[in-house]
């Protein structure tokens, strides 16, 4: 795969050329490659990627990514060393403990990874390219997968779109492109094609790529604007390819992670701890250095969870199979955790709280009479910014102005546009009509607050508004009567007028309508782009309104949410008093309401207290832009909250990126799917919801297994190491304690499957270690006290003090019994017990406690037994099992019942 400075190279390459002389490099055209070629190319392309194009781990790096694991590592070892001391069945038998771990893990990583796989394909991105049937067609729209495009490709480029890969730009309008994954600017880059006729030098090797204008790089996205451009490189060729490769970035910590890590690590200062006591225990007597040192280190073998990874993997796996079939697609398997985990949604209120079925209520002159000329202007600036920017962001409220609009006078044309975006908040249009020659007239439509202040005129109120229009009969559409903004109905605005139009916006918001202003600029035409900061000196029009109807699912899908512990904060672009209103009408109190412009002037400290939960309500944060919409996700996570954000829009991207879980639905655009980790079928806060539950049902099944297994382990080291210093040999061998550890492990593995008491669903859920170790602290010694009991009646009822054939009998009692109060282990603290209402145990770990029990008892008389130094049982130790195993039943279920009612 090409480095960094080749890469670099290659664009430069392309960068200072002539469009077409870009395309004959590429050996391509402006109508795009034939299908027989682009198909060539993908095979090529195909052949040279590293995992043949599948994007997962080929087999010989997935194995020795599993082998390289601490835990096989430490078994390897555990082999060489018993090997060393000549006893090799036992080291052979250690050997294929290792390999069994590892091909199991694999199996399971591999089946898991395939689910995930198939689980994204259902939401993959996708690219619009220009393909031809054959040489002679012309070139047709097409949506491939984005790893389906390839050099020489022409890709259309729209709002919310990633890039697909290197691009050389053939034409553009008004394209701003996101580029901080690649810079760390927040702020989005202007980009261009426009060929000025003389070859411009192409960047030095030192010069950064995403400088120049009529590049857009892989890994960027489209805010704003529309282009078409011509693929240079694709895929691992890519230059950001070749960025991650050099420097890779890890993605950030989620709540899942971060439960991992603490839970890991805890383990491992226990299993550092372990060692040294162990061989302090095992020194004196008769036990042989080499064997003390390998019982110490089978001690920590057996005190971790070894199988943590493989039930994780299966659990998350489980889950997102389970949601999938409810619509909700998980594109990052620890995603099913971090729903579960999640106490807080950051939403929008558009398609949340509401319909998201905008409609045309109202089209308001300055005065707030109805006028249809504000209207007709309007309808102008949606048709050509549709037409020039085809995806335009904000498409709704321009679908609702056009629904019942007709085409424009065939005598206007836009000759460009400064499209919308979140930053803006306006849109403007600039048009010539026929016959005003050398004029430019900019229509602007955005908020009021955003259009308001460009404006130094306002156009006074006419008589008997609309019927003039009406007798027109041009339609809707028509031209508006008047196309210059000269003349007098066209006063100054004075500070007095701009405070009465503001209040009768305000007024209008409150009721929940959403309205825009309407403004125009009659101007010498231009002879280059237009900017934003050409969107001045604009006379104000008027308003027109729309009204979004709130969702009658929504209150009780809202108290769903509050009934599983989840509080909504709203995050929206719109208007605070429309936010406030739609709250309201849904059955949510909102708390303070905190503007976008506020919040710049907000220190972190003064952030974090706002967010402080209070009575009930939660603050709504109003008119934020994308980077507020992030910053206010970072700060409730700084404040210990597990942060989902459900959002579709292309301001959405950056909050979705920062959130612990970020929720996109599946007609949202790339860009936000993309930056998601999970994605709903539908904007639907009642499947949510269904995601939540699912989500702690994964995790329940998960927090039970690193329980159950860190406090039995914990358990039988103790008692191994009690029985140690009260022994004259070891109470296990070593090869005896991984063959246990193995095979409870396994018996484990039924937890996925399991079911979860209701009480563990109801609230949000991460790991807690401080709970995991009280656990261990009270359920640990239980068993240890049991075991040593059994020790205890071995002793003297099995007489094992007689010889080699009677620390073989006291192996073979201590191996059976510590499996059967496993097996009991495993069926009693897997939940609440029914009669605190939990769920029975699921049938598969029945079985696997069944098996693990049965194992036991037809280990010693299997032909195993020799290999692992195991022995048939007396029959006079049947008593002593079912008197150890009675007791050991009884006690626990009273302390775990006691130690529930006391949490
Ligand atoms: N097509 C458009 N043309 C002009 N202005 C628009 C357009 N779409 C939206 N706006 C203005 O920009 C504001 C912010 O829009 P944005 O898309 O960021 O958020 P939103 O859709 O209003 O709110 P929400 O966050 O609830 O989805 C809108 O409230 C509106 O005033």
């Amino acid at each position: 795969m090409p480095d960094l400075p080749r890469t670099h190279a290659i664009l430069a390459e392309y960068a200072g050329r002539p469009p077409l002389s870009v395309l004959r490099g590429l050996e391509t055209s402006a109508r795009g490659l034939t299908e027989a070629e682009a198909e060539d190319r993908l095979l090529r392309q195909e052949a040279d990627a590293p995992d043949g194009g599948t994007g997962r781990l080929a087999l010989p790096r997935h194995l020795a990514h599993v082998a390289a694991d601490p835990f096989v590592l430490v078994l390897v070892v555990l082999s060489a060393v018993t090997a060393v001391t000549r006893d090799p069945r036992g080291a052979l038998l250690i050997g294929s403990l290792a390999v069994l771990s590892s091909l199991l893990r694999l199996r399971q990583e591999r089946r898991a990874g395939r689910a995930a796989a198939g689980l994204r394909a259902l939401s993959t991105t996708t690219a619009t390219v220009l393909r031809r049937a054959d040489p002679a067609s012309p070139g047709v729209e097409r949506e491939v997968p984005v790893e389906q495009v390839v050099p020489g490709d022409v890709v259309r480029l729209a709002p919310g779109d990633m890039v697909p890969a290197d691009l050389r730009l053939l034409s553009s309008t008004g394209l701003r492109v996101d580029q901080a994954v690649l810079t760390g600017e927040s702020l989005p880059a202007a980009k261009r094609a426009a060929w000025t006729g003389r070859p411009v030098p192409p960047p030095g090797p030192d010069a950064p790529l995403f400088d120049r204008p009529e590049l857009c790089l892989m890994g960027t996205s489209v805010v704003s604007g529309a282009g078409t451009a011509v693929a240079v490189a694709t895929g691992p060729r890519t230059h950001f390819a070749a960025l991650q490769r050099d420097v890779p970035r890890a993605a950030p910590e989620t709540a899942f992670d971060r439960g991992v890590r603490t839970v890991t690590w805890a383990l491992v200062a226990m299993v550092a701890a372990a060692v040294p006591v162990a061989l302090l225990f095992t020194e004196p007597g008769p036990t042989p250095w080499s064997h003390a040192l390998l019982f110490a280190v089978s001690i920590a073998v057996a005190l971790t969870p070894e199988m943590l990874p493989l039930v994780v993997t299966t659990t998350l796996a489980r889950g997102a199979a389970a949601l999938s079939r409810r619509g909700v697609i998980v594109k990052r398997l620890p995603a099913v955790h971090d729903l579960g985990a999640m106490d807080t949604l950051c939403a929008d209120k558009t398609g949340t709280l509401t319909l998201d079925r905008l409609s045309l209520t109202s089209h308001l002159d300055a005065a707030g009479e109805p006028d249809d000329e504000v209207l007709r202007w309007a309808r102008l600036n949606a048709w050509f910014a549709t037409e020039l920017v085809p995806e335009a962001a904000g498409d709704t409220m321009d679908d609702a102005l056009l629904a019942d609009a007709g085409p424009p006078p065939g005598d206007v044309r836009a000759v460009d546009a400064v499209p919308f975006d979140s930053d803006r908040r306006r849109a403007t249009v600039v048009l010539r009509r026929d016959g005003r020659l050398g004029r430019d007239l900019l229509v602007t439509k955005g908020a009021v607050e955003n259009v308001l202040p460009l404006c130094d005129r306002v156009r006074t109120p006419r008589p008997s508004p609309g019927t003039a229009a009406a007798r027109d009969g041009e339609g809707a559409a028509a031209r508006p009567r008047s196309w210059t903004t000269a003349g007098s109905a066209d006063v100054p605005l004075t500070d007095d007028e701009r405070d009465r139009l503001a209040a009768l916006a305000d007024e209008r918001s409150a009721t929940g309508e959403r309205l825009l202003a309407v403004a125009v600029a009659d101007r010498p035409a231009a002879r280059r782009d237009y900017a934003p900061g050409d969107e001045r000196g604009l006379t104000l029009l008027g308003f027109v309104g729309f009204r979004d109807e709130p969702d009658p699912s929504a209150p009780a899908a809202l108290e769903r949410l509050a009934g599983l512990g989840v509080a909504l904060v709203v995050v929206t672009g719109d208007h605070p008093l429309v936010a406030v209103r739609t709250c309201r009408d849904t059955g949510l109190t909102p708390g303070r309401v905190v503007l976008g412009a506020e919040l710049d002037d907000l220190p972190d400290a003064a952030l974090d207290a706002l967010l402080a939960p209070k009575d009930g309500t939660a603050p709504v944060f109003a008119r934020v832009d994308p980077r507020q919409k992030a910053r206010v996700v970072g700060a409730l996570r700084r404040t210990g909250r597990t942060v989902g954000f459900l959002g579709d829009g292309i301001n959405d991207a950056p909050a979705l990126r920062a959130a612990d879980v970020g929720i996109s639905v599946t007609g949202a655009v790339d860009l936000a799917r993309e930056s998601a980790d999970v994605v709903l079928a539908d904007r639907d806060l009642s499947v949510l919801a269904h995601g939540i539950t699912e989500g702690r049902r994964t995790f329940g099944n998960g927090v039970k297994y690193i329980r159950i297994a860190v406090t039995s382990n914990l358990g039988n080291v103790a008692s191994m190491l009690a029985a140690s210093v009260l022994l004259p040999f070891m109470p296990l061998l070593p090869l005896q304690v991984l063959v246990q550890n193995l095979l409870f492990d396994l018996s484990q593995l039924s937890l996925a499957r399991d079911r979860v008491d209701p009480a563990d669903l109801r609230g949000p859920r991460t790991f807690d270690a401080r709970e995991l170790a009280r656990f261990a602290a009270v359920f640990g010694p239980l068993g240890a006290l049991f075991d040593l009991a059994a020790f205890g009646l071995f002793w003297w009822l099995l007489e094992a003090r007689s010889g080699a054939g009677g620390e073989a009998l006291f192996h073979t009692g201590f191996l059976v019994e510590n499996l059967l109060a496993q097996a009991l282990t495993l069926l009693v603290l897997r939940g609440r017990g029914r009669r605190r209402g939990a769920p029975r145990a699921a049938r598969t770990v029945v079985a696997a406690a069944c098996v693990l029990a049965l194992t036991a008892l037809l280990l010693p008389l299997s032909p195993l037994a020799g290999p692992l130094g195991l022995v048939p049982l007396p029959l006079a130790a049947v008593p002593v099992l079912a008197a150890v195993l009675a007791g050991y039943g009884t006690t626990l279920v009273i302390v775990r019942n006691r130690f529930l009612r006391a949490s």
